[in-house]
């Protein structure tokens, strides 16, 4: 009856009708919620097509400089800026206590529903109580016992990735001069190469034996080749056949790292898509590859918990191997329970994806910046030199950076009476407290960190993988932030990309890559507000061993080489677009060159030191870890549906609420009442009751909000800014990078 009734109007209408009518629609859909406010967030400033709709967020998003934009936009107008119909983004170190706090009932967005796969896991599930029960079980794989229990692992991989790059020194340094890609005569080499085995390194980390990528020198890991072998394998391993199984379901290999940067952009841009759209987004070629890559990823965590399971099997407990898979394995919940097989999957993914992709990213911005910064480098080594001792050994241990840590603690000048918070022993490399990230020391206190910490925190403030505002929605009763108050449903995030460039904490030279930064002023302020592992009960749970990883990995592979970088004029892409530039070899103008530092190696093969115990033992094969990066940004393709929707959006708002009130001047536009119609004039063609409007906009103007006289960054007064002028300031942020 009612599709009768629809299919008879419809027949009435003619295609002009209909393609007004469906514009309606979509204007009322996105202007009626505008209207209505239900979230009392009309107030605050922002893009103006993000006051409509998600797709202003998801154009910037999908294209890749989410984090610039909106840094650009605060600076613009103010602290608080509104990102879409419901999302206000503050940036005010202040907010970030208040928005991820304990306690406060915010929960995840929608946004990390397009991060799931085989099932939710610690990340991306958003029911509290769910929430809580799985960190329990994956917090205890984080123990200070554990992470200790990882330092081999993660020494063996570190080792792998130096004798592969040590072989490509010899390689070129035999090689006749023609034959040599570049580097000083007699001094060094160039490594492009050597970006590959860096990615490989967390990859390897995160899952040990099952990948092996650094040993076989390839980034490939094996996955069932289709969906119904996948189910057999997790169907298998659920009934304990394991490896018998696995090893009748057709493999195939993937390039992981290539996959879980695609699988990044893809959910990356898909989250930010309104739920409703996703289903649609999903049959556009770009997102069908974007779920592949999904897929693939899965399958990747499906054949690693496979094999495990399988050589659990074949040996006592005693003898297994101890790293994150099984420690996952041992985790329980409260009722003593242990992960179900899809559950355990599912949570061996979210380690893969979380813990590979930040450490390795994280990595190359701290190899990237001490590169383009010689003198920070050539400070780094002599500290590692002076102070880490002479061990013959390849890779640094744990001892030695603790030493490095102690030495450091115990030069800054120390209180008299050491509180608890500052003792000693808590500015030492503790982990204890939590936290290795944090120099240990209150406001106005002296230096506690070795330069070594102070490099990598530089390095992740100025790059930090998930530098976006992490978008939480407020519960019920609402919120207030910075004297404003939030209604429930509102999402809230604080962005760190912009926080970590806020000059009152951080002095005017914030862009400046500068590690000396973090003994002056107000290190309590800076540590409050350096948030690269996020904050509250969904901060990152690896960080105490990202943190470990990252100390062992620099200190290591920079008291044996050299980094230069390779053009200097052309700074890195490496920084934005991680994996994607180097696929086999080739685009990797812009890495780093790595340069033998024969000097230092020379100098850590003759003195062992006396002071220092011996390495822990290496067990061959062993190795594990985990997952990272969530938000690599970069992307295209999504932007093209999403752009050709805003300008259809853009076109339909015209259309209805202006076209026919607003119409050209010579250079300005016009507004006329409704009802005087007006024609296309020079100034003096203006009649009665018109209203000059300023300068006519372009389409792109509408994407902001033009003529404010908002408070702006620094509470000076920004007037009349355009998108031109954004356009303009953006590009040269990209520009240092790209
Ligand atoms: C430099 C390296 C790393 C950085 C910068 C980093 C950063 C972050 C950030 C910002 C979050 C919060 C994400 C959000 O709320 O949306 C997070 C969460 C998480 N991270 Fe890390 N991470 C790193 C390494 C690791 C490692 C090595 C692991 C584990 C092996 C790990 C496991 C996790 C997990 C499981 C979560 C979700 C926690 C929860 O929601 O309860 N991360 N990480």
């Amino acid at each position: 009856m009612i599709v009768d009734t629809a299919l008879s109007i419809t027949s009435h209408i003619d295609l002009r009708t209909a393609a007004f009518l469906a514009g309606l629609a979509v204007v009322a859909v996105h202007v009626v919620p505008w209207f209505l406010d239900p979230h009392g967030i009309r107030l605050y400033p922002g893009p103006f097509l993000a006051k409509f709709t998600d797709l202003w967020l998801g154009w910037v998003s999908a294209h890749g400089h989410r984090s610039e934009v909106v840094h650009h936009m605060h600076q613009k107008y103010g602290p608080i800026v509104r990102l879409a119909p419901n999302h206000v983004s503050i940036a005010e170190p202040d907010a970030l206590p208040i928005v991820y706090a304990h306690g406060n009932g915010a929960l995840k967005s929608e946004f990390y529903d397009a991060f799931v796969s085989i099932q939710r896991g610690v990340f991306n599930t958003r029911n509290r109580a769910d929430h809580a029960r799985k960190r329990k079980i994956v917090s205890h794989v984080f123990s200070q016992k554990s992470v200790l229990e990882f330092e081999p692992h993660i020494r063996e991989y570190v080792s792998q990735l130096l004798t592969r790059w040590d072989t490509m020194v010899e390689k070129v340094k035999n090689a006749s001069p023609s034959e040599r890609v570049g580097g000083e005569e007699g001094e060094g080499w160039e490594g492009r190469e050597g970006r590959v085995w860096l990615d490989c390194l967390p990859c390897d980390l995160a899952f040990g034996a099952p990948f092996g990528m650094l040993r076989a020198g390839a980034d490939s890991a094996p996955v069932p080749a289709t969906k119904e072998g996948a189910e057999a394998v997790m169907a298998a391993y659920g009934q304990g056949l394991g490896a018998e199984e696995a090893s009748k379901v057709a493999i195939k290999h993937i390039p992981a790292v290539q996959i879980l940067n695609g699988r990044g952009e893809y959910s990356m841009s898909m989250g930010v898509l309104p739920p409703h759209w996703r289903p649609i987004a999903k049959q556009l070629p770009w997102f069908k590859k974007g779920s592949k890559d999904v897929q693939a990823l899965a399958g990747i965590a499906i054949m690693a918990v496979a094999k495990r399971l399988a050589e659990d099997k074949k040996v006592a407990q005693s003898e297994r191997r101890s790293d994150l898979l099984s420690k996952l394995q041992q985790g329980k919940d409260d009722q003593g329970n242990p992960m179900g097989r899809e559950e355990l999957t599912a949570e061996a993914l979210t380690l893969l994806i979380a813990g590979s992709d930040t450490t390795s990213n994280s990595t190359c911005a701290i190899i990237y910046y001490l590169a383009s910064h010689p003198t920070a480098q050539a400070k780094l080594q002599a500290e590692l030199d002076e102070h880490m001792g002479t061990e013959d050994e390849l890779v640094a241990t744990f001892a030695q950076i603790r030493r490095l840590t102690q030495h450091a603690a115990e030069e800054g000048s120390q209180p008299s009476t050491p509180s608890k918070e500052y003792s000693t022993e808590a500015k030492a490399f503790s982990l204890k407290d939590n936290d290795l990230s944090a120099p240990k020391g209150a406001k106005d206190t002296p230096p506690t960190i070795p330069y070594l910490d102070a490099c990598i925190n530089e390095s992740l403030r100025l790059h930090s993988t998930s530098a976006l505002g992490l978008p939480r929605v407020i519960p019920e009763g609402g919120l207030t932030v910075l004297g404003q108050h939030f209604p429930a449903g509102t999402v809230l995030s604080v962005p760190s990309y912009t926080i970590h460039r806020d000059p009152s904490v951080w002095g005017e030279d914030v862009d400046e890559f500068r590690p000396e930064r973090w003994y002056e002023g107000d290190v309590g302020k800076m540590m409050r507000t350096f948030n690269p592992f996020s904050f509250g009960p969904r901060a990152c749970v690896g960080r105490n061993l990202a943190y470990l990883e990252l100390q062992i990995i620099v200190a290591s592979i920079l008291r044996r080489y050299n980094f230069v970088l390779e053009n200097p004029d052309q700074p890195g892409t490496i920084l934005y677009r991680p994996a994607r530039e180097h696929h086999g070899f080739a685009h990797l103008a812009t890495y780093p060159a790595i340069r033998r530092s024969m000097a230092s190696q020379s100098q850590v093969s003759t003195s062992p030191s006396p002071t220092t115990s011996s390495p822990p033992s290496v067990p061959p094969g062993s190795g594990d870890n985990n997952p990272g990066g969530f938000f690599s940004p970069s992307g295209s393709p999504p932007l093209i549906l999403a752009f050709l929707a805003i300008g259809l959006f853009s076109a339909a708002m015209i259309g209805v609420f202006g076209w026919r009130r607003l119409h050209f001047g010579r250079g300005n536009w016009m507004v006329a009442p409704v009802g005087v119609r007006g024609g296309p004039g020079g100034a003096g063609s203006a009649r009665r009751g018109q209203r000059a409007l300023g300068e006519k906009p372009k389409l792109v103007d509408l994407w902001t909000e033009r003529g404010a006289t908002r408070g702006g960054w620094d509470g000076a007064r920004v007037d009349d800014m355009r998108w031109s002028d954004i356009t303009v300031s953006r590009d040269s942020v990209l520009a240092q990078y790209s």
